[in-house]
């Protein structure tokens, strides 16, 4: 392990504003998955380091707490400020460790960055009621209090935007935080940190731990002393945080899996349709929870629309992000690179076909995976039923506006769903039969800091982004008072 400390740098935790972990005998490495070499390693910290950091989050909750929403406010916009002058660095390091193209990368950092001006305001709305009471004696106040420690637990697909999503809701709030980002992709995490006690937020608010995930997550779910956990990553392990969090029934809000459908109807501008399932499909390499999944076209536009969307396949460059022109980065990794072959074979192997596949890096190392088309799709292959977070885009088609609704419907995820009409009755009927959380309609690209981001079934719990966002972050007080009048 020490030989891991002599040949890379080392990105220590923060813990209570200070830099931890660096002499420690344990490290994980983290690689450029468009390369395969090694760009530094982290602390492989555990049940200590989570418990020190809960330490540091629960003191520094009692002065945080009790700051005005202005004076976190003012704390939060130094932190905005930082993080937009060192946006291009950020980006880069990003794109080093997650393998997204640059512009990607520069595009979540405004997109992580607006969370946290966003809330920096926010954070001065939260507002009370009175509610009129039933005896003329009494009066009754109704006010919003921060839940407490927050614990947020994050994905490697978004490693900036899924920590300021969750975070500067919860400090806006009145919360302080304990974040484990993801092993893949720990590096952009440290770098806010790093930039957020330049800010001069206080020790202890804001928390980063790296390591052993399972043991990191034990130690804050079995802490009564953190209040809220939030996290965003699979199904799988959002299951038994909840499970795990029913102990000391924690607050708990959940962001997982997706199946998004993509309906292209009859009456579709389908150039617009073919445009818009590229951006939706290919964002990122296909690993954003509400990338488009299953692609469900009229039989009677599906030969004219596969032309119109291979010809826009046919643009796209894959290769390593860093590199001018790319579109399409490595994946995450060798499993996904192998999840996303298998869910090709499996499915060529029960009838599909592959109608397009794009240019592959042949010369790189890193996890590459070209964009695939594949027609002659049917709902029991596993294309279909799995999250398939890369860039395959199974076509499949259909017949009547009654069928796609119940075939799109037919999942235990309802997380973000695709539709393109030109019809104004039929875009109503199709977005309120569609059991999802998020529905583009005629728009690829749905997210936005002020709105409500979340999942019916499998696919979570709560909400994040918007006003609805910072609810998740507080507590609802009413103080009935009785008067002598
Ligand atoms: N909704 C979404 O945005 C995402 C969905 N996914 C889906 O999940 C699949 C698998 O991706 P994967 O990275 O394995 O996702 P995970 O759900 O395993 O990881 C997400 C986060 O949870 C942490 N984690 C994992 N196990 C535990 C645990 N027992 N207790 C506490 N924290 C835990 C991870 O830490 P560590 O990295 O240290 O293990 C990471 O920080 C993807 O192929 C995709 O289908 C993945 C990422 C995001
Ligand atoms: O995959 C995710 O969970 C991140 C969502 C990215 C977005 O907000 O669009």
């Amino acid at each position: 392990m020490s030989q891991i400390k002599e040949k890379y740098e080392i990105y220590p935790m923060y813990i209570d504003g200070s830099w931890v972990g660096e002499e420690q005998g344990s490290f994980t490495k983290v690689t450029n998955p468009a390369t395969g070499m090694v760009i530094g390693a982290i602390p492989t910290g555990g049940t200590t380091e989570a418990k020190q950091a809960v330490d540091a989050a629960h003191r520094a909750f009692k002065t945080w707490s009790k700051k005005t929403a202005e004076e976190r406010s003012h704390l939060l916009m130094k932190w905005h400020r930082l993080i937009d002058e060192n946006k291009e660095e950020l980006a880069k390091l990003m794109t080093l460790e997650q393998g997204k193209p640059l512009k990607e990368a520069l595009g979540e950092m405004d997109y992580a960055n607006g969370f946290i001006s966003w809330y920096a305001e926010e954070g001065k709305r939260i507002y009370g009621e009175t509610i009129p009471a039933s005896q003329p004696n009494k009066r009754i106040l109704v006010r919003k209090e921060p839940v407490g420690v927050v614990a947020a637990i994050t994905p490697w697909n978004f490693p900036a935007a899924m920590i300021t999503r969750k975070v500067a809701p919860a400090l806006a709030a009145g919360c302080t935080t304990v974040i484990k980002p993801a092993t893949q992709t720990p590096l952009t995490a440290l770098k806010l940190a790093e930039l957020a006690h330049e800010a001069g937020i206080p020790k202890g608010v804001l928390n980063v731990v790296t390591g052993k995930s399972s043991e990191i997550g034990e130690a804050w779910l079995k802490d009564p002393r953190v209040t809220k956990i939030t996290f965003t990553g699979s199904t799988e392990v959002g299951k038994t945080l909840m499970r795990n969090a029913a102990e000391n029934v924690k607050k708990v809000s959940l962001e997982l899996g997706g199946n998004a459908p993509f309906i292209v109807m009859d009456d579709a501008n389908l150039q617009k349709a073919a445009v818009g399932l590229v951006q939706s499909k290919f964002r990122n390499a296909g690993q954003t929870c509400i990338c488009t999944n299953r692609i469900y076209v009229h039989e009677k536009v599906a030969e004219e629309f596969t032309v119109l969307f291979k010809k826009e396949l046919e643009k796209l460059k894959v290769g390593n992000g860093l590199d001018e022109g790319i579109d399409i980065g490595p994946l995450i990794d060798r499993d996904a690179l192998e999840k996303v072959k298998m869910l090709v074979d499996d499915a060529t192997k029960n009838g599909g076909k592959v109608v397009f596949s794009g240019e592959q890096p042949t010369e790189l190392e890193g996890f590459y995976y070209a964009p695939t088309i594949l027609s002659g799709i049917t709902d029991d292959m596993a294309c279909m039923k799995e999250e398939i977070f890369g860039p395959i885009a199974p076509i499949s088609t259909f017949k009547t506006e009654e069928e796609v609704i119940e075939r799109a419907n037919n999942s235990v995820y309802g997380l973000a769903a695709y539709v393109y009409t030109e019809n104004l009755s039929r875009s109503f009927r199709i977005t309120e039969a569609l059991e999802y959380g998020i529905i583009g309609l005629n728009d690829a690209l749905p997210s936005a800091v002020q709105v409500p981001f979340g999942g019916y079934k499998e696919s979570g719990l709560g909400r994040e982004g918007g006003h609805f966002g910072i609810e998740e972050f507080l507590e609802v007080k009413y103080i009935s008072i009785g008067l002598e009048l």
